[in-house]
């Protein structure tokens, strides 16, 4: 099925429509118009360019600052993780940041790191049996997803006010500028049959780009510190390689991603063992399919098995062992850099590949190195009972997220004074 999917990925890039707005739930040309402008303005807002790695550095420094504060208290390192991830999604399409005692904002966060576990369930579930969309209350959350979603329009409307009422299509600040000055364009068009561009598109694309950028960056994050744990050797090691290339005080940048190659397979090694997205997003056929002697009748919800792919013992050697080190085909140098990542060339595609590729896949990628390198520079992640190390069973919704776990936070001036 997955050489099937690159040659012709066109024939599963459908969606079972379910909300008919924005870009993850739907298909069709309403979906090619809005995935085209979303990844046009994410290109101009520099994606691999300078404006994100400022939101990243300025987060990345305020997520330490947070770690920092806490190392003596239990520490709810999610919670911190969702925040500082949030954050970056702010700048990006709100081009502001939000204070991690803004309630409204915290609030906004956390439903969506919710909304992860239900949607999971229930598009999974809905995908195989279409009929339990239409049953009431909360059986599938959909109640909880649909009180998320009113406090989500309201936090939307009024950064919707205020960049159109500031708003100058000459010099656009942010992702809804880009997005507004589009609108504004196509509503001078004759044909209003084309105009797909409104409000309620841009709140759609607002919330998928929430929705699926802040839960998974940030679950990958923790996976990786839980890892960490599991592995003090590979916690080390990357200490060791960031000590030598930046010592303690320099913070990491993207330009170090080539220097410090066993922290890039340290990552990678996340993303397969991990799987923080088993099963993608639910695709449907396009048409009628042949599929090894069977038919897949047009509109068939097909799942992706990313799990299947990354934990194949014919492709990954003791798949079930974290090892960066497979990553690396010589000390210095990263088998699949993380910019190679989900080509068509590679059985490695934690963002998927096709026509219907994670949007966010270079930005997660700088996330992930700068937010995860930082944390490692500063400081040491030890189990909270030296006896026991946390579970590695995770729960499985849109997102495979790790248990609930405590640990415990040395700075690593200290550990170097001791
Ligand atoms: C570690 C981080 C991430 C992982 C592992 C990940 C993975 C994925 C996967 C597996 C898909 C499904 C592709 C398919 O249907 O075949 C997807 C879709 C998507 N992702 Fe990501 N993603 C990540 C971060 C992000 C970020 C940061 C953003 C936003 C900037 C984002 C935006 C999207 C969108 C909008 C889609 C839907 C694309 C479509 O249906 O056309 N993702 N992602």
């Amino acid at each position: 099925m997955g050489s099937q999917l690159l040659v012709t990925a066109q024939l599963y890039a459908g969606q079972n429509k379910r909300w008919g707005e924005g870009v993850i739930f739907t298909s069709g040309a309403s979906w090619k118009k809005q995935r085209k402008l979303a990844v046009n303005c994410l290109q101009e807002l520099g994606f691999g360019r300078s404006s994100f790695k400022v939101y990243i550095a300025d987060e990345a420094k305020i997520l330490i600052e947070l770690i920092e504060q806490n190392t003596e208290a239990s520490l709810n390192l999610k919670d911190i993780l969702v925040m500082c991830v949030s954050n970056v999604m702010c700048g990006i399409v709100f081009g502001r940041r939000f204070s991690h005692e803004d309630k409204q904002f915290l609030e906004v966060a956390a439903n969506f790191s919710e909304d992860a576990k239900y949607i999971g369930h229930a598009s999974i579930l809905m995908n195989c049996f279409p009929f339990l969309q239409y049953l009431p209350g909360y059986l599938l959350r959909t109640k909880t997803i649909l009180e998320h979603k009113n406090v989500f329009d309201k936090f939307y409307e009024d950064l919707y006010e205020s960049h159109q009422s500031t708003l100058d299509v000459n010099y656009p600040r942010d992702f809804m500028d880009l997005y507004l000055t589009e609108m504004e364009k196509n509503s001078t068009l004759p044909d209003k049959e084309e105009i797909t561009y409104s409000k309620n598109q841009l709140k759609a694309l607002v919330g998928d780009l929430f929705g699926a950028g802040t839960e998974t960056t940030s679950t990958t994050l923790l996976w990786a510190i839980l890892y960490l744990l599991h592995y003090p050797d590979v916690q080390e090691k990357c200490f060791d390689e960031i000590q030598t290339v930046l010592g303690l005080e320099r913070f990491p940048s993207l330009d170090d991603r080539s220097h410090i190659p066993y922290c890039e397979a340290t990552i990678l090694e996340t993303l397969r063992i991990t799987v923080v997205a088993p099963l993608a997003v639910p695709h449907a056929t396009t048409i009628d399919v042949y599929f090894r002697g069977f038919r897949i009748p047009k509109e068939s919800s097909i799942l992706i098995n990313l799990d299947s792919i990354f934990h194949d013992s014919d492709i990954f050697n003791d798949q079930g062992v974290f090892s960066p080190k497979r990553f690396l085909d010589s000390p210095h140098h990263v088998k699949f850099p993380l910019d190679a990542i989900s080509s068509p060339y590679t059985t490695f595609i934690p963002f998927s590949c096709g026509t219907r590729v994670c949007i966010g896949e270079k930005v997660a990628q700088m996330k992930l190195f700068i937010f995860l390198t930082s944390m490692i520079q500063k400081f040491q992640f030890l189990p909270f009972d030296p006896c026991h190390s946390p579970d590695l069973e995770g729960n499985l919704g849109i997102v495979y997220t790790p248990p609930c776990f405590q640990v415990q936070i040395v700075r690593r001036q200290d550990v170097k004074s001791n």
